[in-house]
């Protein structure tokens, strides 16, 4: 019989929007909406997804590479079947795409999913009001992706003025005809935007958070393996094959569109209805359905680079490094730990185009203090990117002192937005 469908909502962005703070937001302002939350990251060292854990419990992450170009996308199906588990009690699935990832793909992923538990909820499109028009000048494809969304986040307002922040709506609704475009800092939207469910009514606060581990082992039970999944549910795996949607009318969309323009409206830009006979989105400028041709795609011209380091880092070295980083290398985050006197905590950097801030936090307990930092660009020089890193490392006894501490201090800004940095 059939129950509520869980609905699956793409959160998509360049590089550094804000997807996962936007993520975050949503989960500690969930007001009791169990959240499940499925993090895709580009880089082979999962920031967003260690970011994301500290904050939810029911986090799945799917790393290294875009998902959107998965040609086998059983770990996406097995993920939204733990999740959609109704014994997971999940009331909504978040699945953040790398800031890389064709979002009409991972659209096109969840459609053709023959999950029945769940239906495809609307893309959130974030896009950086500081960095917006550059990056599209760069890459003419993020209108496309902007003209797909249900709802588009304009993010980052306190960093552009008022009249920057008219002439972007501006060009957001003109992309984005019909579609809400919301204005945001640090992604503090009301979730009710977002989600159309609250818990329901057999919701046990006592039993909110069902861990991932909760989830490991009750796969575990199920004798549910990857490669089981797969020989199991073999129509699942199918290469290049585009289904029609399970359900035609399968939007749950229970609010009613005029009062929320929730990503669940019926009103939703991707109807599944909103598709050609062989199941693909139906989007005329979709222009990337085969799996082998990601030409097209965002990721094809960006690379990632990841360093890490169990010995400290030199602070004035590494400064040296950021202030002099290549124009094309437009994404680092990741941690840092320094070895100086009242500066040992952890160093969470984020640089994003010029922007750089660090956010020095306690050690959580247990945690390893090390340097781990995923850089992502486009026509770099991994090799040698990687090298002049290695030079920031204190290979011998600690030389830094605190003095040598100003130059990262001069970037550090609290997350709760206290913009302190230079730029
Ligand atoms: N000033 C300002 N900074 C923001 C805002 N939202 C996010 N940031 C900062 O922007 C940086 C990147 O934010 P993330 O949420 O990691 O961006 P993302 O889209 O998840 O990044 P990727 O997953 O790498 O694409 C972090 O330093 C955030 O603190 C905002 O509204 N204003």
């Amino acid at each position: 019989m059939a129950t509520q469908q869980i609905p699956v909502v793409v959160l998509a962005g360049f590089l550094g929007s804000g997807k996962t703070t936007l993520l975050n937001h949503l989960l500690r302002a969930g007001d009791g909406t169990r959240i499940g939350a499925i993090v895709n990251d580009f880089g082979s060292i999962e920031i967003d997804a260690m970011t994301v854990a500290g904050q939810v419990d029911s986090m799945v992450s799917l790393g290294n590479g875009c998902l959107c170009c998965a040609v086998d996308t059983s770990e996406l199906d097995t993920y939204l079947e733990r999740l959609a588990r109704p014994s997971a009690r999940i009331d909504v699935i978040v699945i953040e795409a790398s800031g890389l990832a064709e979002p009409q793909e991972l659209i096109r992923m969840i459609l053709a999913s023959d999950n029945d538990r769940i239906v495809y909820g609307g893309l959130i499109e974030v896009v950086d009001a500081a960095e917006f028009e550059s990056t599209r000048a760069r890459h003419p494809e993020l209108a496309r992706h902007v003209g797909i969304a249900d709802i588009v986040v304009l993010n980052k307002a306190d960093r552009i003025d008022d009249a920057a922040r008219r002439a972007l709506r501006d060009t957001l609704a003109e992309l984005a005809p019909g579609r809400p475009v919301i204005c945001t800092a640090y992604g503090r939207i009301d979730p009710e935007l977002f989600f159309d469910r609250g818990p329901g009514e057999d919701h046990d606060a006592a039993v909110r958070q069902l861990s991932f581990e909760d989830l490991l082992r009750e796969a575990a039970a199920h004798g549910e393996h990857h490669r089981a999944h797969r020989d199991e549910h073999p129509q699942n795996h199918r290469e290049n094959d585009y289904r029609d949607s399970k359900e035609p009318n399968g939007h749950p969309g229970p609010n009613d569109p005029n009062d929320h323009p929730g990503p669940n409206d019926h009103h939703s830009h991707h109807d599944p209805n909103d598709r050609s006979v062989n199941g693909r989105c139906g989007h005329d400028d979709c222009g990337a359905h085969s799996d082998q041709d990601h030409a097209g795609h965002l990721h094809a011209a960006y690379e990632s680079v990841e360093f890490s380091s169990a010995e400290s880092m030199h602070p004035r070295r590494l400064m040296d490094f950021l202030d002099s980083r290549p124009v094309g290398l437009y994404r680092i985050k990741g941690f840092v730990h320094f070895d100086v006197p009242e500066n040992r905590q952890k160093f969470t950097v984020h640089a994003v185009g010029d922007f750089l801030r660090f956010y020095p936090e306690p050690w959580p307990r247990g945690e390893e203090r090390s340097t781990q930092l995923v850089l992502i660009g486009s026509g770099i020089d991994a090799p040698a990117l990687r090298k002049e890193l290695d030079n920031c490392r204190e290979t011998g006894p600690p030389e830094a002192d605190v003095n040598s501490m100003w130059g990262v201090l001069r970037y550090v800004a609290s997350h709760d937005g206290d913009e302190s940095g230079d730029e």
